[in-house]
């Protein structure tokens, strides 16, 4: 009987043939798979749920980001950044290179379409995926469709969700919280106490920017943090790192980092800022914990503009009690507490992804499951690994599509000459 509705629920959605892959995102990874496939003679539907392309970097980050690996390791494949961008793109200047991007290869992506389910259907071979289509409709429900295609690519990125930690009497705070996502400049804090919930990129760049607005910042290091200078002797630190893992196992790469960050920055430990136990790169690797690369905001610890405090245990009404009993005055909290996978939430019963939506297989295996199913943009490498799997990814949709391209012309053929003979 459930069969049955469910075929009964496929009739009343739209229901569509996509010819050739379906990617789900349309961030920088969805745009570099759509672009090799373009390139590859591949057609494609891109499904997006936000109202523009790489939304995470239009609609949820702050006026101030700059890439902070140099431009070399940040640009999609088969389009390289202008020539005179600076060596650290501003946000304005990626997403504009991203437009272009997508106007190059003619990328189109369904704009305002959330990808709720999919699941391989094996009696057909194909994958079966529903989405909410548009703004919601005045009888409250969003308009559904139906995607059946060969291939699927999920391009939704490790940052679909905001993490938002339940933290004990934050209902009671009563002053203005958000999560660093929401976070623009500094302008509406001036004045302020702010207290920076965590410490990695994202808290660091946010409490500099607050002190650049004459706010007064605090952030939460509850455990340890790798911080590195994001040059060392004039030279970026990722790209000396990059250099010395053609030549060195990554531990000992670590323990040159750690030497030179020692000599650029000294011993951020006396700071409150205790380091892990784990080298940077190792971290990064295993656990996919990103290392601060320093624009300025030690130096702003150093002075004591920032303040580190230990974790907090609960927040009372303008205050926070930290785990040391300490109770703090704090006007506004902002979340810098980080991201998650929503690939869980969506695709069923599939075997590259784990239960925390990323690819099972560590880089460089996680991009190709069974079925025709693909991931991009999971390999906790940035823009540079988002680029690597979309090469490979279109490369093997390619040859798949080449192939029977090839077969359906063979039987196209062969139908004429048979019909043209009788
Ligand atoms: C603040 C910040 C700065 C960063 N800076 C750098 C940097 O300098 N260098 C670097 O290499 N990396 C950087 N990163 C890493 C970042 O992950 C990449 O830059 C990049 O955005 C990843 O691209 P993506 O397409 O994989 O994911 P995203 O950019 O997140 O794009 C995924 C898209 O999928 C859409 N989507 C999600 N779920 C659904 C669904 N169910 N249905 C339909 N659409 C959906 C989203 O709306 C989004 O547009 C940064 C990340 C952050 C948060
Ligand atoms: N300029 C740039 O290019 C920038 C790049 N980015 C990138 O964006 C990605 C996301 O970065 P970011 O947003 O900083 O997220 P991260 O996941 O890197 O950091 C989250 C931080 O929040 C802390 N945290 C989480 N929950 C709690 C809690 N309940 N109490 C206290 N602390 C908590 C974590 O601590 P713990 O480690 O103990 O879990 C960690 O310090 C990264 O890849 C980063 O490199 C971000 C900003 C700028
Ligand atoms: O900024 C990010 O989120 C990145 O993932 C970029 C990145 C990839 N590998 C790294 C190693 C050290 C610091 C940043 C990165």
């Amino acid at each position: 009987m459930a069969g049955l509705a469910e075929h009964e629920n496929l009739f009343k959605r739209r229901c569509k043939w996509v010819n050739g892959p379906l990617i789900v995102g349309a961030g920088p990874s969805g745009l570099a798979v759509a672009a090799c496939l373009k390139e590859h003679g591949v057609p494609f539907v891109i499904l997006e749920r936000s109202s523009c392309i790489a939304s995470l970097w239009q609609n949820r980050t702050y006026d101030r980001l700059k890439l902070h690996l140099p431009k070399q390791f940040c640009q999609l494949p088969k389009l390289p950044f202008p020539d005179d961008f600076p060596e650290y793109p501003s946000k304005n200047q990626f997403m504009d290179y991203l437009e272009s991007y997508a106007r190059h290869f003619q990328l189109n992506p369904q704009f305002g379409e959330t990808v709720l389910s999919a699941k391989y259907d094996s009696t057909c071979g194909m994958w079966r995926v529903r989405t909410a289509v548009g703004r919601r409709q005045a009888v409250g429900r969003k308009a559904e469709a139906e995607y059946i295609c060969q291939w699927l690519v999920v391009a939704t990125g490790e940052n679909a969700d905001c993490v938002i930690p339940e933290m004990e009497g934050l209902e009671k705070f009563g002053g203005r919280v958000i999560h660093s996502s929401d976070y623009r400049s500094g302008e509406a804090y001036r004045g302020k106490q702010v207290l920076v919930v965590g410490c990695g990129n994202s808290g660091m760049e946010v409490a500099l920017d607050l002190c650049h607005h004459n706010a007064f910042p605090t952030m939460v290091v509850r455990d340890s943090v790798h911080v590195l200078p994001r040059e060392t002797l004039g030279r970026s630190t990722f790209e000396i790192a990059v250099s010395l893992m053609k030549w060195l196992p990554l531990k000992t790469v670590d323990r040159v980092l750690l030497a030179l960050s020692w000599m650029t920055l000294g011993n951020i430990e006396k700071l409150g800022i205790k380091r892990p136990s784990q080298g940077p790169l190792e971290l990064k690797n295993t656990q996919g914990k990103t290392p601060v690369l320093d624009i300025g905001a030690l130096s702003k610890i150093k002075s004591g503009e920032i303040r580190v405090v230990p974790g907090v245990k609960r927040f009372l009404h303008g205050k926070a009690e930290l785990v040391d009993h300490r109770i703090i005055d704090v006007d506004s909290v902002i979340l810098a507490t980080g991201y998650r996978s929503n690939v869980h939430s969506w695709l069923q019963g599939t075997d590259i992804f784990n239960k925390d939506g990323f690819p099972r297989h560590p880089f460089p295996n996680g991009w190709k499951g069974s079925s025709g199913l693909y991931a991009v943009g999971f390999t906790r490498r940035g823009l540079s690994g988002a680029s690597l799997d979309a090469v490979k990814i279109a490369e093997d949709i390619g040859r798949v599509w080449k192939e029977e391209t090839r077969q359906a012309k063979h039987i196209i053929a062969c139908h004429r000459r048979c019909t043209s003979q009788n």
